[in-house]
Order: structure tokens, then C-alpha cells, then sequence
């Protein structure tokens, strides 16, 4: 250990090529653009025949295009990667200590046994065991999430030691058994010792899987008691007396199940709840400094995550307003035809290192180590802590406020004993009442996109700062979606969330304090408002310049005005600026025909649903909802996933509006091509010709779903029938209306 030298813990490499790219285009891309919304703006004071209602709209539509466009430059402005050296820590007992807090909601969508791969490969993370403590906390009090930890606990017993022996990178045993053997590089597997142990240990885990999957099938999955039932907390312990066994668990990580209190007549603020839960839980049990938050599908794919976030805590210049250590999501299962975009690349490819590079990257909900003290700023911000105020912050338990004040010191095994009868108190479902929990303490609840919304309100706003660390082999790795329907739910969700957000007074549009720079709050913008400005533009652009070129009118300057070439340069600069990120981001050309498709599709269903759906919660029509993601695999949509082949089984709420939009571009597109043959109109509607078909060279997958395919996955007959009739009226109307 090179703890002498003044080595750094960490690098971060700021890259000016980069930079200087990005700055050039987003000025060039700028001029251009100003030049086309000039031409727009004069153009209500000219004297046409053109309707104004049509080019009304396609100007707002415009005008919210690079409202969006101008937000998401300030991601581009100074894009930083960073290295870490984990091995220049300080030795094991200097390490500070570390919770995990690992949150699973229901035992039908999320399998059990792959949820105790997430808490396995957590425990055996490579760190100190005496100062890791593992806590699962299980939303559906499900039986058989309980017994399901205590078979991963006995399991865990052998895999752990074997992990370590044979210096094993991959640790969720799932994933390592499952890969072919050339493909865990990692892990000494030369000695018939190894190849004998490797074989005992995937017996043992055989064995578990089986058990975990008896209680599966004759257990309690709880679902009849999800929302109703009291709390339980449980040290998993060595249920056998077995002396050797014994010694063995001495080199285990402490794990604790919690299954907080619900009740159908409270709120229990879905997954910041439990989180909240957790806090407080592990507050008077182990109180480690530092959390690592983990979705119930994230593995740990590589042991090392927890010292190289430690690069960061530890350094004296970072931590005093270092609040967290994000990782990337990466996901085991993503096709190399990623149809659904279900890696989401941009996010953890572009815009989080832009980010990294200004006050730092918004959580994301997984795969993030955060110091406990910053998710409590406000409560504890004045120095002479108020323990009256403090009471009415962060509740009545007077163990949870000493620990929280940090005059507590956990004797594990004391603690347990000791505390087991207050965590009842602070998982029960009226702890909260009349506290500020989800308003100041912990995470918030005032969108279900508790992370971002956590980051920006608590953290960023306070002046705290976050890194954004993403080394060459995944740390994490959870489970991507495999199907269109579980997209589009999970993206409406999201809206929905982040839309709130945008229509709350706490819009970071207005909002923000002065500890929040100028670009980073661009960038806190852009997430809340881009549903609201794509769903508007797509929708007008999908359907306005359509119906006008039914009708012959011309929205567009012609080929012969220099205006066209403004007009075109926008379009093939956005374009290609995209295509440019695509592939220096390592994906292909194909990859960038998915993006541009599925981001229409996102846009004119998932944030219109999204959109409606925060609307009328502010209107009080509805309550906030969280869907869980499905997380569990269905061998026809995966194969075509895989496949690249769409699988349109979702609502005909997503359906109609995808294909009625199609329908209506494709009919446009003839009447167009009819016009410019027929009526030599070519260089009046050359623009207004190519942007439908854009749309359906893009969308061709959904013509093939609707015409072509005769699978299940494809796009039922009936929903055809019905879009077709809704473009019918809507051009038929449109025209009697608008021209
Ligand atoms: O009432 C709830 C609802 C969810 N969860 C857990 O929360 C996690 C995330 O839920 P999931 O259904 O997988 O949602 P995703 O859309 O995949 O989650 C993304 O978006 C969420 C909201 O922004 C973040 O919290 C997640 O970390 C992020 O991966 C899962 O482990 C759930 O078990 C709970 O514990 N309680
Ligand atoms: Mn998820």
C-alpha cells in the first residue's frame, strides 16, 4: 500500500479535443438556428397566402426545438473523464465503513433468486467484511424474500471465501456460472484445486437456487399483503450450530432483511420510503458513513467499485463537499441490436460526463455511493443542532438522532441486540408523521424520480458535489428492458415524474439557489422540460407540415430561396451532430437509426401519457404511482429482442398513436410525391416532402408491424384499423379547420 507517497487517489482528465468540437458546433449550430427563427418570426409580417394557424404552430414548434437544443449544450460544454488507484488507499483499518442498501418491491416481477444474486454479489464485495453490512429491503414483506436470504446467507458462506481465493472479478454466482468459461478471464483457472472447488460451489449454488425456488412456488410471495403489513427486521444468523461454519461467517458481511411497516391508509412514498426505511434502520445498527444504494437487479460485476468510490471519499481536497460517487447503469442482457435503446447510452455515455465535468451527475436511483450525513444537510445545518429542531426534522428516536449526531459508536453484535426493538419503531409506518422526512431528511418525496430529484433539490442546491466515476470494466450490472411495452411504461413513468417537477414551483428553470451554477442548472432543465417540449414538437411535426402538404401549402421556404439552405443545414447538422456522438461513443451507424426511432416513439406516447398524467396529479385527478419494472424474461420477446424485431404487445394507448402517426405520413408522403410529379411542385415542397419521409424511413419497423408481420409481436389488425380511421378524420377535419 502506497500510503506514504502523495500519489493521487484520482485523476481527472478534462478532454479539450472534445471541447473544442462541441463549443464549435453549438456556436455554428446557433447562428444557423437564429437565421431560421428569423425567417419565421418576419415571416408574420409579410403578406402571404400561407394560413397562420399552421405556421403558427410549426414556429412554436421550432422555438421549443431549440429551446431544448440550447438546454442540452451546457452537457457539452466541459465533458471530463476521470481515473481512479484504488490501490494507493490507506490499509483495511483505516477504510471507513459502508451500508448497502438494496430495495426489492415485489416477488412476481422481480424473481427472488435473482435478487440474492444482487445481495451475494454485494456482500462479497471486495472490503473489509467487519465494515460492510448488507441491508435488503423488501416492500412486499414477502416470505419468501426472507428465506430466500437466509439460504443466500448460507450460500454466501461458500462463495465468498471462493471468490476471494481465486481473485473471481465477477461475483454475482448467476452470471459467473451462466458465462462460458473463456469468458470469465478473470479468476485462477489452472489447478485441479480451483476446478474441483469450482464444481463444489456451483453444486452448492444449484442447491440453493432450488430451495429459493420451492418457497417460490409453495411459499407466500405476500401478495396479498403488500400494502398491508407490519414490519419486520431481521439479522440473518447462522441457523446451524455448526462450529467450522461458525468461524467461516466471522468473515461475513453483517445482512439484515427489513420489511417496513405498511398500512393502506398511509402513504408510503414507493422506493424513497424504503430508502428512508433504511436510513433510519441502519442508523442505530451499523450507521456506516458511507451507503451504496443498489436496484434489486444491479450485481456487482467487479468487486473493486467500493475502494474506488473510497478514491474519491478519501481525498482531502474532494470530500468536505462530496456528497457522491455515481457509476454508470450497464445492463448484461443488452442485444447487440438495441432496438429499445435499453442501454441508454446517451445518458451514461454523454451527458453524465458533461455533468462530471460542471457540479457533478445526478444519482441514478443504482450503483451510487453516497455519504450518509449530505441526505441530512438541511437538518443538521445549523452548528449548534437544535435537538428540539432536530426532534421535529428527523423524528422522536432519540438512538436515531445520536446517531445521527455521530456520538454513536456501534458495537455490531451489542447494537443488534440492543436496537432490534427501536428499528420496530423507526420501520413503522406513523414514524414520519409530522416529521420532515422526504422534505428535508433523506430522500424526497415529491417525485417518484426520487434520485434526480433528491440530487438537484438536497444535494446540487446545497452545494453539494457529486463524480461521476465509469472505469473500463462495469462495475454494476442490472437488467435492460427486452420489450417495447416495458419501455414505453417505464418512460411514462419517468415523464410523469420529471414533468411534475417542471410544473412545481420547484421548476430548476426558476429554482435554484446560488450554489448551483448557471450551466448545471441548464442541465437540471432540461430533464424536467424536454418531455414537455418533444412531446409538442414531435407531435406538430408529425402532423402540421403533413396536412399541409395534402393540401398543397407550402410551409417551407422553396429550393430556390436562400432560406432553404438555412433550413437544411439545421436539419443535417442535428442529425449528423447526433450521428458524430454515436460513433465516438462506440456504437454503429445502426444504433443511431434505433435512437432516432425510438426517441419519436418516446416522444409521442410515453411523455404525452407522461405529461398527462403529471397534470392531472397536480390537478389532484389522480395519485403518484411507481409501476415496477418487469424484470422477468419472456423467451418469445427475448428472442426477438435479440432479433432486432419489434414487439409491439403493449396497450393500443401506445399503439394507435405510433401508428395513426405513420399512416398519416406515409398518405402525406404519397400526396406529396403525386404533387411534385403531377403539379411539378418539387421545389415548393421539397422540405415539407422529406421530412415525412424521414419519419417513415425511420418508423419503416412499425409498417412492417402493421402490413408485413404475422407473429405475435406484430401490431394487431383491429389497432391498424382503428389508426387508420383516426388519420382518416384527423386529416378530413384538420383540412376543414386549419386551411
Ligand atoms: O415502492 C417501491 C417501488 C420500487 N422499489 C424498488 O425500486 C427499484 C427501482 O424500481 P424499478 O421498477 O426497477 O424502476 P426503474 O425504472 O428500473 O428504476 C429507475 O428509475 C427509478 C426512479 O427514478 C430509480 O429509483 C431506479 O434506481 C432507476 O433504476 C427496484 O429495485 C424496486 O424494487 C421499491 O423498493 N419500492
Ligand atoms: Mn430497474
Amino acid at each position: 500500500m502506497d500510503q506514504t507517497s502523495n500519489a493521487p487517489l484520482h485523476l481527472c482528465h478534462v478532454n479539450r479535443l472534445t471541447i473544442f468540437i462541441n463549443r464549435t458546433y453549438a456556436v455554428i449550430h446557433s447562428i444557423a438556428l437564429s437565421f431560421l427563427l428569423y425567417y419565421r418570426a418576419s415571416f408574420f409580417f409579410q403578406d402571404t397566402k400561407t394560413p397562420i394557424f399552421p405556421s403558427l404552430i410549426v414556429f412554436a414548434a421550432e422555438l421549443l426545438f431549440s429551446f431544448e437544443w440550447l438546454l442540452t449544450q451546457a452537457y457539452r460544454w466541459r465533458p471530463v473523464s476521470r481515473t481512479t488507484f484504488p490501490e494507493r488507499l490507506p490499509e483495511d483499518d483505516k477504510l471507513p465503513a459502508i451500508d448497502v442498501f438494496i430495495c426489492t418491491a415485489d416477488p412476481d416481477l422481480e424473481p427472488t433468486v435473482a435478487v440474492m444474486n444482487t445481495v451475494i454479489s454485494a456482500m462479497a464485495l471486495d472490503y473489509p467484511p467487519e465494515k460492510l453490512h448488507v441491508y435488503l429491503s423488501d416492500d412486499a414483506g414477502a416470505d419468501v424474500t426472507l428465506n430466500g436470504m437466509r439460504e443466500a446467507w448460507t450460500f454466501a458462506k461458500r462463495w465468498i471465501p471462493f471468490c476471494k481465493r481465486y481473485k473471481i472479478k465477477c461475483r454475482s454466482p448467476k452470471a459467473y456460472f451462466s458465462a462460458a468459461k473463456d469468458e470469465n478471464e478473470d479468476g485462477d483457472f489452472g489447478g485441479t484445486d480451483f476446478i474441483q472447488e469450482r464444481q463444489i460451489v456451483q453444486e452448492k449454488y444449484e442447491v440453493f437456487k432450488g430451495r429459493v425456488g420451492e418457497y417460490a412456488r409453495h411459499g407466500d410471495t405476500g401478495s396479498s399483503k403488500r400494502g398491508d403489513h407490519s414490519a419486520v427486521i431481521e439479522v440473518i444468523q447462522e441457523s446451524s450450530s455448526n462450529h467450522i461454519e461458525e468461524n467461516e461467517a466471522k468473515d461475513m458481511p453483517l445482512l439484515i432483511y427489513v420489511s417496513r411497516e405498511k398500512r393502506p391508509s398511509h402513504s408510503h412514498h414507493f422506493k424513497a420510503g424504503a430508502i428512508n426505511v433504511l436510513l433510519r434502520v441502519s442508523g442505530v445498527i451499523s450507521n456506516s458513513p458511507f451507503i451504496l444504494g443498489l436496484d434489486c437487479d444491479t450485481n456487482c460485476n467487479d468487486p473493486s467499485s467500493a475502494r474506488r468510490a473510497m478514491c474519491f471519499h478519501l481525498d482531502p481536497k474532494l470530500s468536505p463537499s462530496l456528497s457522491f460517487v455515481q457509476f454508470p447503469q450497464k445492463f448484461h442482457n443488452i442485444s447487440k441490436k438495441d432496438i429499445y435503446d435499453s442501454q441508454y447510452r446517451s445518458i451514461f455515455k454523454v451527458l453524465w460526463q458533461g455533468l462530471d465535468g460542471l457540479q457533478g451527475p445526478a444519482m441514478c436511483g443504482t450503483g451510487y455511493y453516497i455519504k450518509r450525513l449530505s441526505l441530512f444537510g438541511k437538518s443538521l445545518k445549523d452548528d449548534h443542532k437544535d435537538l428540539m429542531e432536530l426532534r421535529q426534522s428527523v423524528g422522536p428516536s432519540n438512538e436515531f438522532i445520536t446517531s445521527l449526531l455521530g456520538n454513536y459508536n456501534p458495537n455490531m453484535k451489542m447494537a443488534q441486540l440492543a436496537h432490534i426493538a427501536e428499528t420496530q419503531q423507526l420501520a413503522s409506518c406513523t414514524y414520519e408523521d409530522g416529521t420532515k422526512w422526504g422534505e428535508e431528511a433523506g430522500f424526497l418525496y415529491a417525485s417518484v424520480a426520487e434520485d434526480f430529484w433528491t440530487t438537484f433539490a438536497s444535494l446540487h442546491c446545497q452545494g453539494w458535489n457529486s463524480v461521476y466515476c465509469n472505469p473500463p470494466r462495469p462495475q454494476f450490472l442490472g437488467r435492460g428492458f427486452t420489450n417495447l411495452n416495458d419501455f414505453l411504461v417505464q418512460g411514462t413513468r419517468w415523464s410523469s415524474a420529471v414533468v411534475d417537477i417542471a410544473i412545481s414551483k420547484y421548476c430548476p428553470l426558476i429554482y435554484g439557489p446560488s450554489q448551483i451554477s448557471f450551466l448545471q442548472r441548464m442541465c437540471y432543465a432540461w430533464f424536467p422540460i424536454s418531455p414537455i417540449c418533444q412531446l409538442f414538437s414531435l407531435w406538430c411535426l408529425a402532423t402540421i407540415p403533413q396536412l399541409c402538404l395534402v393540401n398543397g401549402i407550402s410551409l417551407y421556404p422553396e429550393v430556390s430561396n436562400s432560406y432553404f439552405w438555412i433550413f437544411s443545414f439545421v436539419l443535417l447538422s442535428s442529425v449528423s451532430r447526433h450521428l458524430y456522438e454515436v460513433l465516438t461513443t462506440g456504437a454503429s451507424l445502426q444504433h443511431w437509426v434505433y435512437e432516432q426511432r425510438i426517441w419519436m416513439m418516446n416522444a409521442v406516447t410515453s411523455h404525452l401519457y407522461g405529461t398527462l398524467d403529471a397534470f392531472m396529479k397536480k390537478f389532484g385527478w389522480r395519485e403518484a404511482s411507481f409501476s415496477i419494472s418487469n424484470k422477468v424474461d419472456d423467451i418469445e420477446q427475448l428472442k426477438r429482442y435479440h432479433a432486432g424485431v419489434f414487439d409491439f404487445q403493449t396497450s393500443v394507448l401506445f399503439l394507435v398513436p405510433l401508428a395513426s402517426l405513420v399512416i398519416l405520413n406515409v398518405a402525406s408522403l404519397c400526396a406529396g410525391i403525386a404533387r411534385m410529379i403531377f403539379l411539378g411542385e418539387l421545389e415548393k415542397l421539397f422540405i415539407q416532402v422529406f421530412i415525412p419521409f424521414y419519419a417513415v424511413v425511420i418508423n419503416y419497423p412499425i409498417i412492417e408491424g402493421m402490413l408485413i408481420r404475422k407473429d405475435s409481436g406484430r401490431i394487431p389488425p383491429s389497432v391498424t384499423l382503428l389508426s387508420a380511421i383516426a388519420s382518416i378524420i384527423f386529416c378530413v377535419l384538420g383540412s376543414i379547420i386549419f386551411m
